[in-house]
């Protein structure tokens, strides 16, 4: 009895353990790198009683399949449950198409301590999110070229745990040089991005109206979108942004003075001009315009109604922080609200909502844009000199939800705006619903539960302390996120290696 105890049975568990490693599974992707997923298999049905599909939310069986959707089937939940032997049973959570985030500042390479693809694509996992496209810009250098996008490549290999693409700048010094944007295109640049005003990184200038449709003339060829930071900086208003008069500048109200609406009108003057050239017969026919967290819902938004009607290739978005937040709410010296184009008055904020719910915003982008803490000058409170950009990846989906709930939002409008709209922009036809064929990439999801963003909630950001979420009660709680196939994340967990893809355009 001794002899089995001190030699033999750790002689079988030795065995046994070799016997286990060797003979794992074969043929997953899990099985070829061990540690994409928290899954051992590839071939598995998702089970829920409410599956959110372009045909509406009902109970569901997704069959997945190396990486893809194989089958979607309806029906009466306990009968779907008894299908097949590999069944995730989610019961009353929602499984809906993975978030898709089309405007994140990742800052990789050059600016890691800002935020990085490895923070950044982990926070996005733990909310849900399954693509990401990075900006061009807060990076260093700045992606403008095809040699900067190389640099982005290699700065995020091996760093991520959700699929990533990239938006190439548009700037002053290629937009007259198409064959350096033909470069950058080709390399696998989704599109273009630019800024109508100064973007407050020295290395990525703004961008005028001729810059812009020269860029278009580019993008037509390739069927790509220019997404732009709209606001132009008013000659009559430039003594208020410069915060030369006495206001304090530790007050919300200061800042929105600098920043009128009228600048996004100005903007969105120009863009509506250009996007004519986008029509069908247009010098940029094939070309797409994306306006990018549009703030003013009042008369900036007016001007976008036309030319969507009447032709005009032109989308646009807002984030959940103009969704979420008014100016007059906003405290004193607390710069994390700190972002541009501002947020606005309570009153703008509800017809924001009511735009989206109108259709006449079309997506949401979280617009990401952190830095370190030491810029957002917490101690003097300077809403004019601090760095200005809300960090929120991580909590998009319950803050959509969160508020969105007093409008009556759906599932299906969720998938919509933060799904299939993106995916749509972005040139992605394999993702942004659940449906046959496509890429099995999920957020599973409880909306009625309840949580408090306190000191205790893990937050994967680089810096947790300058979100403007913090402290907030909030419902909608990520249980489980897929990518590909692979379960990224589960309950606080994440795949131990980073599985994510690069997303290059395709010629
Ligand atoms: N340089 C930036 O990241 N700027 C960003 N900052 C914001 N939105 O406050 C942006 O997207 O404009
Ligand atoms: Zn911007
Ligand atoms: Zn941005």
């Amino acid at each position: 009895m001794d002899f089995l105890k001190s030699k033999l049975l750790p002689l079988i568990v030795l065995i046994a353990s070799i016997f286990f490693l060797y003979f794992r599974t074969p043929s997953s992707k899990q099985s070829i790198d061990g540690e994409c997923s928290l899954l051992t298999h590839d071939h598995f049905w998702i089970v829920s009683k409410r599956v959110v599909t372009p045909r509406g939310v009902a109970p569901g069986a997704v069959e997945v399949k190396a990486g893809r959707i194989n089958t979607v089937k309806e029906g009466e939940y306990d009968k779907l449950l008894l299908q097949n032997e590999h069944v995730l049973d989610y019961g009353d959570a929602v499984v809906m198409p993975g978030l898709i985030d089309a405007h994140v500042h990742l800052d990789e390479p050059g600016r890691e301590e800002w935020e990085g693809f490895s923070t950044g694509t982990k926070a996005a996992a733990a909310g849900g999110i399954t693509t990401l496209i990075d900006m061009p810009l807060n990076n260093f250098p700045s992606t403008v070229s095809e040699e900067t996008l190389k640099l982005k490549l290699e700065a995020a290999k091996k760093k991520l745990y959700v699929d990533v693409g990239f938006w190439g700048g548009l700037v002053p010094e290629n937009a007259f040089d198409p064959s350096a944007l033909n470069k950058l295109l080709k390399a696998g640049a989704l599109g273009l991005k630019s800024f109508m005003c100064p973007s407050g990184i020295n290395d990525f200038p703004m961008t005028n109206s001729t810059h812009i449709k020269e860029g278009l003339k580019v993008l037509a060829k390739y069927k790509r979108p220019l997404l732009v930071h709209s606001e132009v900086v008013l000659e009559s208003e430039s003594h208020i942004a410069l915060g030369s008069d006495e206001s304090d500048p530790r007050s919300y109200a200061t800042y929105l003075k600098t920043r009128p609406s009228s600048w996004e009108e100005a903007a969105i003057r120009q863009l509506k001009d250009a996007s004519e050239e986008t029509r069908v017969g247009g010098n940029a026919e094939g070309a797409h315009i994306h306006i990018v967290h549009l703030a003013d819902s009042r008369a900036s938004l007016d001007l976008i109604k036309a030319p969507k009607s009447g032709g005009s290739s032109l989308t646009v978005e807002t984030c959940p922080h103009y969704l979420a937040f008014s100016a007059e709410e906003i405290p004193d010296g607390d710069t994390r609200f700190k972002c541009a184009p501002p947020i606005r008055d309570e009153a703008n904020r509800q017809s924001l909502w009511e735009a989206l719910l109108e259709g006449h915003i079309d997506m949401l982008s979280s617009d990401h844009s952190p830095s370190t803490p030491d810029l957002k000058l917490f101690d003097e409170g300077d809403f004019l000199r601090a760095w200005g950009g809300i960090s929120s990846l991580q909590f998009v989906l319950p803050i959509t939800w969160s508020y969105g709930k007093a409008y009556g939002i759906t599932f299906n409008q969720l998938a919509s705006w933060w799904s299939e709209r993106p995916a749509k922009l972005a040139g992605q036809t394999n993702k942004g619903a659940i449906k046959s064929e496509m890429d099995a990439d999920f957020v599973v999801w409880m909306p009625e539960v309840e949580f408090e963003l306190d000191e205790n909630y893990v937050i994967y950001h680089k810096h947790r302390n300058i979100s403007a979420y913090l402290g907030q009660r909030m419902s909608g709680k990520v249980l489980a996120t897929f990518v590909r196939g692979n379960l990224v994340y589960s309950e606080g967990k994440h795949a131990s290696a980073a599985c994510g893809a690069p997303i290059l355009a395709k010629q």
